[in-house]
């Protein structure tokens, strides 16, 4: 059998019947690498589902479904421009089930019936189900052996509804079990991203922008050749291009590398993604599905060594900074451990931490819980809290080596006020937190003291 190639379309490859014929074309010249598909959302179908949902459970579903219907349409637009006209009527009457069933499910959220984070998952898992079911058809209609395969049978997580964790042995076996015959007989299955489903049986989903994490699972479980995430972009750039226009392709990051950048906001690839794709040593790339042509962005165990050393610049806007102050920390044991213990009652991610003899200075992203925690720290010292910040991360092996970075970087920020400044453990990024309204211009400076002045010294020696 040959190694399965698992190949992920982002909700902005599958956002209309172009990019869905893209799309099909991009699996086409790869059918004979045992591919096996996952496929996102049609890009803002979930945003608009979870605002449905929103509501429909403060009570109004009739508003809730009619802000569907425009989502419903684009799905027919594409079936009834790529399919024949028997196959896109099939397509027309399982959207109407889709319709129903969903509206079942969002007046249940109107009358509370069941567990609302469960409903929301309940809800969200609708656009990952249609774009599956729609890409199946069009790979079909195109002559391709493809089967969708609801993803629920295969990933298996806990109940931790809206970001759930994948059970790995569950997972593995039950990938195995229903992807390797399909492969084994040259089918292509296609799967939703995103979507999961519990040992109990409930649907759940892998948090925003998860079907990244999904189709590394299913790479690590199928021991994939490589995992490829093929999105609007020519690959993981230098910085967010929508901030930077002169960001420019990055070829190769190792897998430390990509993690940094993804945890630290390079929406282009979930943060989960790489974990599953290292314990396997499974290469992952990332490409442009406007351009399949670009060699995209390798990340696998080894960097490369390119000119700047520093390969990218990841930012993170929504941050709150605490800070503790106490003179009970000092030569006390025992202070930190309190302070932490807080934060994992509450189940909140701290990014950032950084520490003096009298006080801890850390960043978080996930606020729902702000106001409890604020108010038990405040029996272990004075609090201070620091809306509207962003964390700013410049990334590459080459800052383990490369002397005077740090400074380049911060006179790059001169009269920018910056806190929290931290090389991370693995002294591969060096991580600093600054007021989010001016996180564009921090970006674009940094960029241009440290990629564009060698870019322009490369440009004179060759010309
Ligand atoms: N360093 C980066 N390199 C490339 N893209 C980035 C980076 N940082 C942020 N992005 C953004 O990530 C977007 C792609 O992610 P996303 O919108 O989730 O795509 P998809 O729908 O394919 O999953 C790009 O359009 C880009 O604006
Ligand atoms: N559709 C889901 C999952 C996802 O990964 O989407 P995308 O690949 O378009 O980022 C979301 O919007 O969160």
């Amino acid at each position: 059998m040959k190694t399965p190639l698992i190949m992920k379309f982002g909700g902005t490859s599958v956002e209309d019947e172009a990019a869905f014929a893209r799309v099909a074309t991009i699996i086409e010249t790869n059918k004979d690498r045992a591919p096996v598909i996952v496929v996102s959302a049609m890009s803002k179908l979930t945003d608009a589902l979870i605002e449905s949902f929103h509501l429909a459970s403060d009570g109004a579903v009739e508003e809730a479904t009619l802000k569907l219907e425009p989502h419903f349409a684009r799905h027919a637009a594409v079936a009834n421009a790529l399919l024949p006209s028997e196959e896109a009527q099939m397509i027309a009457r399982r959207l109407e089930d889709a319709k129903a069933d969903l509206k079942q499910i969002l007046q249940r959220a109107a009358r509370r019936e069941a567990l609302l984070p469960a409903l929301q998952d309940e809800v969200a898992s609708y656009g990952e189900r249609l774009s599956s079911m729609l890409l199946t058809a069009v790979l079909r209609a195109r002559g391709l052996p493809a089967i969708n395969i609801d993803a629920r049978q295969c990933i298996i997580t806990d109940e931790t509804f809206g970001c759930a964790t994948p059970l790995m042995s569950e997972t593995e076996a039950s990938t195995r079990n229903h992807l390797l015959p399909l492969i084994e007989r040259g089918e292509i299955p296609v799967l939703g991203g995103f979507i999961a489903s519990s040992t109990a049986g409930r649907t759940t989903t892998l948090g925003r922008g998860g079907s990244d994490y999904s189709a590394a699972i299913i790479g690590a479980a199928l021991r994939a050749s490589e995992v490829q995430i093929w999105t609007d972009v020519d690959g993981v750039m230098t910085a967010d291009p929508r901030l930077v226009p002169k960001a420019r392709t990055i070829p190769r990051l190792s897998y430390a590398e990509a993690a940094e950048l993804a945890y630290f906001g390079a929406k282009v690839l979930h943060p989960k993604t790489i974990e599953p794709a290292v314990a396997r040593f499974i290469p992952v790339r990332v490409c442009n599905s406007r351009r399949p042509t670009e060699e995209g962005t390798l990340i696998c165990a080894e960097s490369s060594t390119s000119v700047s050393r520093i390969k990218a610049i990841a930012h993170k806007t929504g941050i709150t900074v605490i800070q503790v102050t106490s003179a009970r920390m000092l030569g006390a044991y025992g202070f930190l451990r309190a302070l932490f213990e807080v934060f994992d009652r509450y189940r909140t991610v701290v990014d950032v931490v950084t520490t003096s003899e009298v006080s801890v200075s850390l960043t978080l992203d996930d606020t729902r819980a702000l106001d409890s925690i604020v108010r038990e720290l405040e029996r272990l010292g004075t609090v201070q809290v620091e809306p509207r910040r962003a964390i700013i991360c410049v990334v590459g092996e080459g800052l383990r080596t490369t002397p005077g970075i740090a400074a380049r970087v911060f006179s790059a920020m001169r009269d920018i006020n910056i806190s929290l400044i931290s090389q991370g453990a693995s002294s591969i990024n060096l991580t600093f937190v600054i007021d989010q309204e001016r996180v564009a211009e921090a970006v674009a400076r940094l960029h241009r003291a440290i990629f564009e002045t060698e870019d322009e010294k490369q440009a004179a020696q060759q010309g």
